[in-house]
């Protein structure tokens, strides 16, 4: 029974799958920027701000809710970046330069320390360029704050003092951006070699399960499938055909027509027996020009009127152009799998049926 009230993770981060992380982030960004508006009214306790930095509180929690409800809502789904990382980052580098500027003299280094917690959490989205364009902006925005400081401070502490802090700001920015990039780069490798992985493990699995010229399940995958589908009809209670089909004649087509001629009669058979048939029944390639047909939920009846759907359609549908005028037939066997045979007993008691359909004069399917 599905949960009445979404988990509150869910109610949070919501449904899509690359929003997530994101959102994550910004809550938790959310928490970093409460801290800082109580860092900042102790701040202003003690005398380390100018009366004005009150301005720049609330913007701390408006800003980051507004981003968190604008991607929370869908809404930011048609920007190029949902999660608003370069406006995020802009956001509270402008914010940290403001209060940079309300601070005073003796604090206004450690105001600073904010930067690079902000490309800490950039690194997730911005590429290079992107990076060098947040540095750019806050440098030039912090330059200016410091000009208007240089002439609005009481005691102005001399260009050389700004131009030294504007270095180190300049350093620690590149540094933790060079860092970020890094983190970055390893963190799209793995993410692009554990897709490969999963595509390599996809592919081996379709090679193990499949036969390559017909694209039906493989004699071993048919055995694995038999042996869950037996476990399942003694638990639930179902009735379970098995049917063994063999095309007629085919030697003669191969003979005719060469072995090119026969693995396209193959083809044939397996793309009409598909169409033909039910999606739980499950076909599979048992060697040569031998099938094997899985039908759950299946009684004998039933099995004869889907073998006998199979045939007519076999009849019905043209040829292929490599094999003009050539009629594929195919003759059947079928058995109920019944308490307490194994399914091998069942399969050959199939196997059976089928030599007396071959023997009867074949495009026919016999009951075992
Ligand atoms: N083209 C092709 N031929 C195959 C393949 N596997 C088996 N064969 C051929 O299938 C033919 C089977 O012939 P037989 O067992 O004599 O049976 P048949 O000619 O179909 O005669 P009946 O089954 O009695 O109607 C042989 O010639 C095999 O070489 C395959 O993957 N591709």
């Amino acid at each position: 029974m599905p949960p009445r009230f979404p988990s509150c993770k869910k109610l949070l981060l919501g449904q899509a799958p690359d929003m997530r992380r994101p959102l994550a982030l910004m809550l938790l960004g959310q928490l970093i920027y409460l801290a800082n508006a109580v860092l900042l009214q102790w701040g202003i306790e003690l005398n380390l701000f100018r009366a004005g930095v009150v301005w720049t509180t609330p913007w701390m929690v408006v800003g980051p809710i507004m981003f968190y409800a604008l991607a929370r809502s869908g809404w930011s789904a048609r920007l190029k970046d949902p999660s608003m990382v370069m406006a995020q980052s802009l956001y509270s580098a402008l914010l940290t330069v403001l209060v940079y500027a309300f601070a005073h003299q003796e604090v206004r280094g450690f105001i600073l320390c904010i930067l690079p917690l902000i490309i800490m959490f950039g690194q997730f989205n911005l590429n290079g360029p992107q990076f060098a364009m947040f540095t750019g902006c806050t440098m030039a925005v912090l330059s200016t704050a410091m000009l208007v400081l240089s002439r609005y401070d009481e005691a102005p502490r001399g260009l050389s003092a700004d131009l030294l802090e504007l270095v180190y700001v300049a350093l620690i920015l590149g540094t933790s951006t060079s860092m970020a990039l890094i983190g970055s780069n390893i963190r799209r490798k793995l993410v692009s070699s554990r897709m490969e992985l999963a595509e390599a493990l996809a592919r081996v699995h379709a090679l193990a399960t499949t036969d390559e010229l017909t694209g039906l399940a493989n004699r071993r995958h048919m055995q694995d499938l038999l042996a869950e589908e037996a476990k399942r009809r003694r638990r639930l209670g179902q009735p379970l055909c098995i049917a063994v089909l063999d095309l007629d004649h085919f030697k003669r087509i191969n003979d005719d027509h060469g072995h090119q001629g026969g693995d396209e009669a193959l083809r044939h058979f397996a793309r009409t027996a598909r169409e033909a048939l039910r999606e739980i029944d499950v076909l599979a390639r048992w060697g040569g020009e031998e099938f094997l047909l899985m039908m759950p939920a299946t009684t004998a009846e039933q099995a004869l009127t889907g073998l006998e759907r199979l045939r007519q359609r076999l009849a019905e549908v043209p040829s292929p152009d490599a094999l003009p005028g050539v009629r594929i037939t195919c003759s059947a066997g079928v058995a109920l799998h019944e308490a307490p045979a194994t399914i091998e007993q069942t399969i050959d008691r199939a196997d059976q049926a089928l030599y007396r359909a071959k023997a009867e004069g074949r495009d026919r399917t016999s009951l075992a």
